[in-house]
């Protein structure tokens, strides 16, 4: 009624009819196209949700959709994996929810892994939220477009060659040792806070020759915050995780912006990642692949650090755990432990080579890998409509491959909660394995951190016993990859050097 006495009042303001009658001309079309612009999409969304089978889910609120179930399990003991573990033994393994405004698609399957992951015909693209971008910077290969993505990580690859993860292995180990020979003086140690620090005292060293405790001790610490934000809600207010991210992350690129400034003036060098870097940088295009620019390579080593850090921490202390609750298994790592122990105890540390004779430790790490799924959910978008797993995606929506399910799925590992290393005797299903993900983006420091891992559980191995203090396997909240709550405390006793070498 208001709006044709609102059409009524203007049509007798029209000085003639001519003019009255184009007027309703007007009106008439765009009314009709305003009513077709429904109909279809009425008849489209009708068609989609008749002919096709979206993935069964909630949408939760309006606007906020389940979001703050999201965020109830991120800030609980159980982990904000729990949120999609509810939702997949409700709908199957293939559901659907919305997270801060936008539809997430949950799969689990070897099948969805293959066809998403390997994005063989360009339907998938990785792409994180807005908030996450301005966490590690636009620039970082985590979030840049589909050909973007392929110079950085063109011209990062070359710094994982043989040569480079050799030489790392050395000073890995030697910080190690130094590390464990003060254990025995501290009533417990807390494996996961042993972790981080280790290893980002070894990532610092290898990305730009940080070795500074002040500097390393502060950088950490500035990287946990940027990675508790990467999780939170994303209010710009002081106080809240989100800010406190973005501040420590001004703090890291400003510190980068030092040293990278120190390097080119000529006050330092160092053989590490960031001259290398900056060496392509310098000089003309040397190869197809073109340099980084300075925000790139700032962006990609506080990347290389969140990437790293925190998911090879949390993976050696779930693996200190489990041998823990292994006995058996313990025993049997010990006897190969011991052999390589007694072949290189003339050498000052251990090498790529030694690491390649410790099948039974390879296939602990990738039990352990796979038990942990550290890394639970590999997200990406669809660029176009389409079905995965006999379900129709939306252009837009976000597709996440369930890793921790497919781990824990029992048609593809038999007692999948149990650990049991000689499972990996033989090469597991394609697509089954995915700890490190696979196809393009595969992780890009996966040697790196199996090396890491390895030669951490050798010189524990041979160098103590230990027993967990506490068992509890509470997850820790507002943790990015899934971390302990306790830490994994443990009690160490040296070994006897006469019992090692028995
Ligand atoms: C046990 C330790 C680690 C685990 C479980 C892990 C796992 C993963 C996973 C699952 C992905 C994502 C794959 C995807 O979305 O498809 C990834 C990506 C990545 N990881 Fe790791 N990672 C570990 C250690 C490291 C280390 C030590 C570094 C670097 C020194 C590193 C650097 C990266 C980078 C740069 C990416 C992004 C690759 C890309 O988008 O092209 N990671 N990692």
């Amino acid at each position: 009624m208001e709006l044709d006495e609102i059409k009524r009042s203007m049509l007798n303001l029209l000085p003639n009819a001519t003019l009255q009658l184009c007027c309703y001309t007007v009106v008439l079309i765009v009314s009709l196209m305003w009513l077709m612009r429904g109909i279809a999409r009425v008849l489209r969304d009708s068609h989609w949700e008749s002919t096709a089978k979206i993935p069964p889910g909630s949408r939760g609120l309006p606007l906020i959709g389940e979001t703050l179930h999201f965020m109830a399990a991120t800030s609980s003991s159980k982990g904000f994996y729990d949120f999609v573990h509810i939702r997949q033994l409700r709908y199957g393994n293939c559901f659907r929810t919305s997270i801060f405004g936008q539809t997430h698609v949950f799969v689990s399957s070897t099948e969805s892994a293959k066809v998403v992951l390997n994005n063989e015909v360009g339907k998938f693209t990785k792409r994180y939220i807005k908030s996450i971008a301005e966490l590690v910077g636009n620039e970082s290969l985590l979030c840049a477009s589909h050909q973007h993505h392929k110079l950085i990580r063109g011209r990062l690859i070359n710094l994982f060659s043989t040569a480079s993860i050799s030489s790392f292995i050395k000073q890995f180990d030697q910080l190690i040792v130094t590390t464990l020979s003060g254990w025995e003086h501290k009533p417990t140690v807390v494996v996961l806070h042993e972790a981080l620090e280790l290893i980002c005292k070894a990532m610092c060293k290898m990305l730009m020759s940080l070795e500074s405790g002040d500097e390393v001790e502060m950088l950490q610490k500035d990287v946990a915050h940027v990675c508790e934000a990467m999780i939170a809600f994303p209010l710009r207010l002081p106080c809240t995780r989100f800010y406190k991210g973005l501040e420590a992350r001004k703090r890291v690129m400003k510190m980068l912006e030092k040293k990278i400034e120190e390097r080119r003036r000529g006050e330092a060098y160092h053989e590490d990642f960031l001259q290398h870097l900056l060496k392509d940088n310098g000089s003309a295009c040397c190869d197809e692949v073109p340099p980084l620019t300075d925000a790139e390579i700032q962006d990609n080593i506080l990347t290389m650090i969140i990437a790293g850090q925190d998911t090879t921490a949390s993976a050696i202390t779930w693996m200190v755990k489990y041998l823990d609750e292994n006995q058996q298994v313990l025993h049997t790592l010990r006897a190969e432990q011991g052999r390589i122990a007694e072949k290189t105890s003339h050498t000052s540390s251990l090498t790529l080579d030694d690491l390649n004779e410790m099948p039974y430790a390879s296939k602990v790490v990738k039990e352990s890998l796979r038990m942990a799924s550290i890394v639970a959910w590999l997200p990406r978008v669809a660029l176009q409509d389409c079905e995965v797993q006999g379900f129709k995606i939306k252009k837009g929506w976000n597709i996440n491959i369930d890793a921790r399910s497919i781990h824990l799925d029992p048609t593809l590992y038999n007692n999948p909660t149990m650990f049991i290393p000689s499972r990996f005797d033989g090469e597991p299903k394609p697509n089954s394995f995915l700890a490190f993900g696979t196809g393009g983006r595969t992780c890009l420091g996966m040697n790196m951190a199996k090396a890491m891992m390895l030669v951490f559980l050798h010189r524990l191995i041979t160098t103590y016993n230990w027993t967990v203090v506490n068992p509890d396997s509470s997850i820790e909240k507002w943790a990015l990859f899934s971390r302990l709550k306790s830490g994994c405390p443990i009690h160490v006793s040296p070994i006897a050097k006469d019992a090692a070498d028995a």
